[in-house]
C-alpha cells in the first residue's frame, strides 16, 4: 500500500489542522511546503528524505533542481507562513493582519438613488469579468452534442440564444460581460423551465455551465421584482456596523457540499448580480463567524452557504431568516442527499423559519444522480417537477482523453515523477484518498523541487484558500488534493487531472471518478486524465470500462476482459419510475440536429462554436 513509503517527511503540520507554526527545527507540511520562517529548507538537499524518483545521491538530488527547470517547471515560492498564524501576535507584538478571505470579495453594492439600473463601475467591472484566471470557453463543444431528456407535464421550449429567452435587460448585459455567447444544452433547457416556474432537477455533464443553468433565469426574474421583494438595506455609503446592520433575509438560497465550491458559486453571483440591487454573499465554515455576521448585516439577497455555517446561522433569527427565500437550489444534489448531510439537509429545507409557500422553487443540478439520490429528492420536489436530464446519467464527455496505466502502489510515485517529466508541464490535480496521502504526495514532490501545494479538509480555510489562489493563479501548478475538497473546482488550463488513488467504493466510486476528471476540459477546451490501476481497484473496474468504452477511449489490455458484450447496459438510467404523475411527458431532444424536440419543434443547429473567440491560452510557465 503506497501509505507504506518509507517516507520522513519531516513536516510538522499539526494532525489537527491548528495553525501553530512549528518550531524551527521541524519542517512543515502546509500548503506551499516551506518552513514557519518563510525559509525554504524543503530543498533538493532533503530529497533523499523523500525516497523518490532521482534522489538516491548527493548529485541527484541536485539534478531534481536542474530537472525541474529545464523541463520548464516555475520556481517553488517561498511560502509566508505567518499569515496562517490569525489572531496572534507577531514578535513585536502587533496583531497579524488577517487574510484576505475568499468570502470577502468585493460585490455590487446598490445605492437608492440609483433607478432601475446601476451605473457600471469599471474597477469592479474588472476585477469581476477581466481576471486572467477566469475559465475560457474552448471550441470543442461537438463533445456536447449530447441527448437531452425532459420529463416535465408541459413540453419544455429550449432556448437557442440567450436574446430569446426574454431575460432582464441587466442580465443579458452580465452574460455579454462574462463572455458566455451561446447557451449550453443544460441551459437551454433550463432557462425556460426555471422561467416558467417549476421545480426542476438537472444533470449534465462536468464543466457544462450547471451554475449559470439556475442563476441565469433566477436573477433574471428577481432583477424586475427586487424592489418588492428585497429586504430593507442600509446606504453602503453612510453604513455604520453599529447601528445600521440588518437582518439578512435572501431570496435565493444555494446549498453546496465544499467550501471552495460556495466561494465559486459566489463569484458567478458575483458577476451575475452586477449594476442589480440583487446583492451575493456567501458564508461557510473556517471564516471567523464574526466576519459573515458583519457581512450579512448589509443585506443579502442571495445566498450561497455550505451546511454547517448555515445551521448555525439559522440558529441566529436577529441574523438571518429564511423566510422569503423564493428559490432553494442544491447544487452537487447527489452528494448533499447523501446519509452523511441527512440531518443537516432536513432541517435546512424544513427548519427554522423557510419560506413554505407555495412560492418557494427548489432546483437540484448535479453531474452524477444515483437511483437512490433521485428517489430521495423527490421528497423536497412538487410532483409536477421538470427533470433535465443531458446525456446518461453520470456520464462524462468526449474532449476528456482518459488514459488508465497498471502501477503496483509501490511503484506509484516512481511513476508520477516520471509522468509529470514525460509532459510539457501543465496546471495538474492529482488526486489521492485520504489527507495523509495529500500531505506525503506533496512533501515528495516539493522535496523533487516541484512546485506543489495541497488541499485537503484537515487544512485550516485559510490555508485551502491560498493552495487554491497559489494553483489557479500558476504560482503552484501542481496541486494534490482529496476528492471532498475539489468538487466543482472550475479553475482555468487545469489540463491534467492524476488519479494517483482511483476512488474505491468507499469514496464515491466510478461517480467520484467522472467528478474528479471533470476538472479539466471544461466548457468546451481539452484535457488529459491518468489513472493509476492496480489489483485494489478491482471494485471499480467494470464502471471504469463502461466509461471507456461509452467515450471511446482505448481500453489497457489488462482490463480487455472485462469490456462487456453487446450494448452498454447502465443500471440506473431511467428515471420513469420515480415519477409520479401519470400524464408526464417524456420526449427526448438532441440539439445540433433536427430531431424533434419536447416541444415537438424541429430543433435547429445550436451556435456551437465556443463561448469565447479566445482560444484556450497557455499561461506561460
Ligand atoms: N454559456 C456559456 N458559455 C461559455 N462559458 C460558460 C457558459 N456557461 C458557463 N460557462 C463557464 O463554464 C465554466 C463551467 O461552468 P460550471 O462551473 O457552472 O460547470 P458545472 O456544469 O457546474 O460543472 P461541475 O459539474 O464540474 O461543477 C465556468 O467557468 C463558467 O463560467
Amino acid at each position: 500500500m503506497s501509505d507504506n513509503w518509507d517516507l520522513n517527511p519531516k513536516d510538522g503540520a499539526p494532525e489537527d489542522g491548528s495553525t501553530t507554526p512549528p518550531s524551527d527545527d521541524e519542517h512543515t507540511n502546509n500548503a506551499n511546503g516551506a518552513d514557519s520562517n518563510g525559509a525554504d529548507d524543503k530543498n533538493a538537499n532533503n530529497a533523499g528524505d523523500a525516497n523518490g524518483a532521482g534522489d538516491d545521491g548527493a548529485g541527484e538530488k541536485i539534478d531534481a533542481r536542474e530537472k525541474a527547470r529545464l523541463h520548464g517547471f516555475v520556481e517553488r515560492t517561498p511560502y509566508d507562513y505567518s499569515v496562517y498564524a490569525n489572531g496572534r501576535k507577531d514578535d513585536d507584538g502587533a496583531d497579524r493582519e488577517e487574510p484576505a478571505w475568499l468570502a470577502n470579495a468585493a460585490v455590487y453594492e446598490w445605492n437608492d438613488d440609483y433607478g432601475d439600473v446601476g451605473p457600471a463601475i469599471p474597477q469592479l467591472e474588472i476585477e469581476l469579468f477581466g481576471s486572467d484566471y477566469r475559465m475560457q470557453a474552448g471550441t470543442k463543444f461537438d463533445a456536447f452534442k449530447y441527448e437531452v431528456t425532459v420529463e416535465a407535464p408541459e413540453p419544455v421550449h429550449p432556448i437557442r440564444e440567450f436574446a430569446d429567452a426574454s431575460l432582464h435587460p441587466v442580465m443579458l448585459e452580465n452574460i455579454k460581460l462574462c463572455g458566455y455567447r451561446f447557451p449550453t444544452p443544460v441551459q437551454m433547457y433550463c432557462i425556460p423551465a426555471i422561467l416558467a416556474g417549476t421545480d426542476v432537477v438537472a444533470i449534465a455533464q462536468t464543466g457544462s455551465g450547471k451554475t449559470g443553468a439556475y442563476f441565469i433565469p433566477i436573477l433574471s426574474r428577481l432583477m424586475g421584482k427586487a424592489k418588492k421583494l428585497a429586504a430593507p438595506r442600509p446606504n453602503p455609503r453612510t453604513y455604520d456596523p453599529a447601528t445600521d446592520r440588518v437582518r439578512a433575509e435572501p431570496l435565493v438560497l444555494v446549498i453546496c457540499p465544499a467550501r471552495e465550491l460556495a466561494v465559486q458559486i459566489f463569484d458567478e453571483a458575483r458577476r451575475l448580480c452586477y449594476r442589480s440591487l440583487l446583492r451575493p454573499a456567501v458564508v461557510y465554515g473556517g471564516v471567523p463567524l464574526r466576519l459573515q455576521l458583519e457581512e450579512l448585516g448589509r443585506g443579502c439577497d442571495v445566498l450561497i452557504a455550505t451546511p454547517g455555517r448555515l445551521k448555525a446561522l439559522m440558529d441566529k433569527p436577529g441574523v438571518l431568516s429564511l423566510n422569503r427565500v423564493k428559490f432553494t437550489i442544491i447544487d452537487e444534489a447527489d452528494e448533499m442527499l447523501q446519509e452523511d448531510w441527512e440531518d443537516d439537509m432536513k432541517r435546512i429545507l424544513a427548519g427554522g423559519d423557510v419560506n413554505t409557500d407555495d412560492d418557494h422553487t427548489y432546483m437540484m443540478f448535479s453531474a452524477t444522480f444515483p437511483k437512490e439520490a433521485r428517489q430521495l429528492a423527490k421528497r423536497y420536489m412538487m410532483d409536477d417537477h421538470v427533470r433535465i436530464r443531458v446525456g446518461r446519467t453520470g456520464s462524462t464527455h468526449t474532449n476528456i482523453t482518459q488514459k488508465v496505466v497498471y502501477v503496483d502502489d509501490s511503484a506509484k510515485r516512481q511513476a508520477l515523477y516520471d509522468l509529470l517529466f514525460s509532459l510539457p508541464p501543465a496546471r495538474t490535480l492529482i488526486f489521492v484518498n485520504s489527507r495523509r496521502m495529500a500531505d506525503l504526495l506533496d512533501d515528495y514532490l516539493f522535496n523533487l523541487e516541484l512546485p506543489s501545494t495541497s488541499i485537503h479538509s484537515d487544512r485550516t480555510q485559510a490555508e485551502r484558500e491560498d493552495a487554491i489562489r497559489a494553483f489557479r493563479t500558476g504560482q503552484m501548478p501542481i496541486m494534490v488534493a482529496t476528492g471532498v475538497t475539489a468538487r466543482g473546482l472550475d479553475i482555468k488550463n487545469v489540463l491534467h487531472v492524476i488519479n494517483y488513488d482511483l476512488p474505491s467504493a468507499a469514496h464515491g466510486g466510478i461517480d467520484e471518478y467522472v467528478h474528479r476528471i471533470g476538472r479539466t476540459a471544461r466548457i468546451g477546451n481539452e484535457g488529459l486524465a491518468t489513472s493509476f490501476y492496480n489489483d485494489r481497484n478491482e471494485d471499480i473496474a467494470d464502471a471504469l470500462v463502461k466509461i471507456l468504452v461509452e467515450t471511446k477511449q482505448d481500453v489497457p489490455d489488462f482490463l480487455a476482459d472485462r469490456i462487456p458484450e453487446g450494448d452498454l447496459e447502465f443500471d440506473d438510467e431511467s428515471d420513469k419510475d420515480s415519477v409520479s404523475s401519470e400524464d408526464t411527458d417524456t420526449k427526448t431532444a438532441m440539439p445540433g440536429d433536427t430531431a424533434t424536440d419536447a416541444a415537438g419543434e424541429a430543433a435547429e443547429e445550436p451556435k456551437w462554436d465556443g463561448g469565447n473567440d479566445a482560444p484556450a491560452d497557455d499561461d506561460g510557465w
